[in-house]
């Protein structure tokens, strides 16, 4: 571990802007996965916010480096660097705020679903360790796919009895940073008279801004651009920098602080929806109305809502698959998963491939517990019921 000697602001005015009072009380900010493309320049940006009084810097290897880099800019919050698990619990320590953009990021020809598997893993054993180290700090969610880390931090914490809603956030601000460049850009208005909210989810269809696919397709136009050398990293750190700002000055009581975040919601039929809400002392103070949407909106939040369902149901199905993925056919949404072995006896008549969605395209998969008592087709009665999902109609 490394401690930096914490020095007097000697830079008035550096990045000000992220300021709300030079009075505000003490916070730490943790950031996990802080050695990484976003980790980095995260570090940077919340170095610089004077709402930040220390600032923990955790990965599994790198961050003693990063730390000793960050420690030596000027203003006054005191950095730490922790590296591997043996270290998780003192950098958690105190956290009032968690920013997590741990886990890999994609390549071209992925999507964000693609990186599940390795990113629950990591989330849940983060997660696991806030749970135990700091169960009241507010949770920033950047690692992807956030449609699904976002829930699977939901039932680390709800296993763990610390969950509350009001402190967990999937964070969507890149999408909001993208779509007021880009609103800006194509009206020449000044990018600070531009409000627009984006709302749904963090992935293709699911992020509904009230204008423009090519906030949609952001990500994927970075990811392109770098071509194999991972996705989008200083714009996400500034937006991911942004939305803890919000956070910070929330919880010091500073008025009115609204930001579009992913978080548990009544708003739609949907347990997790991103929407403005209006941030406070606990977190989230309000999940606001959507408002008046227009017929292509109300679309584009049917289709992102249908595969956000899908999402729902990944992490439902967390610990009994082996992999998953999201395709799209006829624009209607279809899960490929893949049990695990352990998961429980089936037989699959496609090698190990199991193909359902919980609505009706497939309403006709053998199950078998009519005439044998026990499940035999492709979605193992067993595995569905681990998983929370209905059951399939029996073969016929
Ligand atoms: N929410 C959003 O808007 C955005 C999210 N992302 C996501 O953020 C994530 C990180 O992206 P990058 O920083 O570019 O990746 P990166 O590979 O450059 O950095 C990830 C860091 O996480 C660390 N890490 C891995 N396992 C860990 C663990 N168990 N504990 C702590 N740290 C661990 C790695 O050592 C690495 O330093 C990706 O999942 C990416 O898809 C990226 C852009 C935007
Ligand atoms: O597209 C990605 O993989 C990274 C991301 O979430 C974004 O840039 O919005």
């Amino acid at each position: 571990m490394l401690r930096s000697v914490g020095s007097p602001s000697a830079v008035a005015g550096a990045s000000r802007s992220f300021a709300f009072s030079s009075a505000a009380p003490e916070r730490k900010v943790a950031i996990l996965g802080a050695a990484g493309g976003i980790g980095q320049p995260l570090a940077l940006l919340m170095k610089l916010n004077p709402l930040v009084s220390r600032l923990s810097l955790y990965d599994i290897a790198g961050t003693s480096g990063v730390a000793a880099d960050v420690s030596h800019i000027n203003p006054p919050a005191q950095v730490a660097g922790f590296v591997g698990e043996d270290q998780l619990g003192e950098a958690l320590k105190d956290a009032d705020v968690v920013i997590i953009p741990a886990g890999v990021p994609r390549k071209p020809g992925m999507t964000r679903d693609d990186l599940f598997n390795i990113n629950a893993g990591i989330v849940n054993s983060l997660c696991t360790a806030i749970a135990k180290h700091c169960p009241h700090a507010l949770v920033n969610m950047i690692s992807n796919p956030v449609n699904s880390t976002v829930s699977i931090a939901a039932k680390v914490f709800k296993k763990a009895g610390t969950y509350d809603e009001k402190k967990l956030f999937g964070v969507t601000t890149l999408d909001l940073v993208r779509a007021k460049t880009f609103y800006a850009g194509k009206t020449g208005l000044p990018v600070s008279d531009v409000n627009v909210p984006v709302v749904g989810g963090h992935a293709g269809i699911t992020i509904l801004p009230l204008f423009s696919q090519r906030t949609q397709d952001g990500g994927t136009e970075v990811v392109e651009a770098k071509a194999g050398k991972g996705s989008a990293t200083l714009s996400i750190a500034y937006a991911g920098a942004v939305f803890a700002d919000a956070c910070l000055k929330g919880l010091n009581g500073a008025p009115d602080i609204v930001e579009c975040t992913l978080v548990q919601s009544s708003i739609t039929e949907l347990p997790f929806f991103a929407s403005k809400v209006k941030l406070g002392r606990n977190g989230v103070e309000e999940v606001l109305e959507l408002g008046s949407l227009s017929e292509y909106e109300k679309q584009g939040n049917l289709r992102g809502s249908m595969q956000f369902c899908i999402c729902v149901q990944i992490h439902r199905l967390y610990g009994v698959c082996q992999s998953i993925s999201l395709v799209l056919d006829n624009s209607l949404p279809m899960m490929i998963v893949v049990l695990k072995p352990e998961a429980g006896c089936y037989i699959s008549r496609t090698g190990d491939l199991m193909i359902f969605i919980s609505s009706h395209h497939f309403p006709h998969l053998p199950r078998g517990d009519t005439y044998l008592h026990r499940a035999t087709g492709p979605l193992d009665h067993n595995a569905a019921q681990a998983a929370g999902l209905p059951l399939l109609p029996p073969y016929e």
